[in-house]
């Protein structure tokens, strides 16, 4: 089964007259991975599309570009397919068959036609999240292992955000048109991600949290650095970011997150760093 949601997303001046589940239903795409589904969520943020895709005894393919307006779902856009799941799983793109280990990140260019996704032991599905986004240019398809992703460390240990951040579709690592998309993994004892917090009105990012224990929640900081406002996710919930609102979190538990960006450009340091002390 596929299903389709949109999300339109807002101003920033919106987020004063909206209650905790008026941001939930705008900034909050929750339970994205259900076995023997594909959940597709249309964003009108820079058109990214966000999916969870779980297949079990069948494949599932997510090739069809009607929701788009396309023939073919990537017939305009590029896209990175990450395996978050504990099992393997593989990606045929046009025939050509791609085996995901768990956290390996499929690039797929603009252009592919047939995306049919299976998971190797339906007992133990992959849980296979997509990114897509409009892309002007065409470039190969590509499997990114995990140990060929570029690892980069941040935080320290006493501030509780010691983090490895892993990036796949970069350009030193695998080049797209557009797409920027990584892991990164907190290390055991800290919690805070993208701490200190940065803005980037030149890009869109959207989050998603992972690998949590089911009672374990993050609690999500949006918003303008002067009027922030918070989400409380969960594992396999997704947080859209606007090009103006802030992003970072604290977790009750152990996670990571995937981070998937486009926008004006793919450099990752375009960013404005926003100090502790101005966020209110
Ligand atoms: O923990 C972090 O810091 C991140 O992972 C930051 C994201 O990559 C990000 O927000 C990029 O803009």
């Amino acid at each position: 089964m596929i299903t389709w949601t949109t999300r339109y997303g807002g101003s920033p001046a919106m987020i004063d007259r909206m209650t905790a589940a008026d941001l939930r239903s705008e900034y909050l795409v929750e339970g994205i991975f259900a076995p023997g589904e594909a959940r597709m969520t249309y964003t009108h943020l820079d058109r990214m599309v966000l999916g969870g895709i779980v297949p079990t005894e069948q494949p599932i393919a997510i090739g069809d570009g009607g929701p788009v307006g396309t023939a073919h779902l990537f017939d305009a856009r590029e896209g990175g397919i990450a395996n978050l799941g504990t099992g393997r799983g593989s990606v045929t793109v046009d025939g050509q068959r791609h085996e995901l280990a768990p956290r390996d990140i499929l690039y797929v260019g603009r252009g592919a036609r047939q995306v049919e996704l299976a998971s190797a032991d339906p007992g133990n599905p992959a849980l296979f999240y997509l990114n897509s986004v409009p892309a002007g240019v065409s470039h190969p398809h590509r499997l990114i292992t995990r140990a060929e992703a570029k690892a980069v460390r941040f935080g320290e240990a006493g501030r509780a955000n010691l983090r490895t951040l892993r990036m796949y579709i970069h350009p030193e690592v695998a080049p797209s048109c557009l797409l920027l998309m990584g892991i990164t993994d907190l290390e055991p004892g800290s919690v805070w991600n993208t701490m200190p917090p940065h803005l980037h009105e030149r890009r869109m990012e959207a989050y998603l949290y992972f690998d949590m224990a089911p009672q374990d929640r993050v609690i999500h900081l949006m918003g303008r650095p002067d009027n922030t406002r918070h989400l409380v996710v969960g594992s396999g919930d997704a947080v859209l970011s606007p090009a103006w609102s802030i992003h970072m979190g604290a977790g009750t538990g152990p996670y990571a997150f995937v981070w998937g960006m486009t926008g004006e450009n793919q450099v990752y340091q375009d960013v404005d760093p926003v100090p502790v002390d101005r966020l209110k």
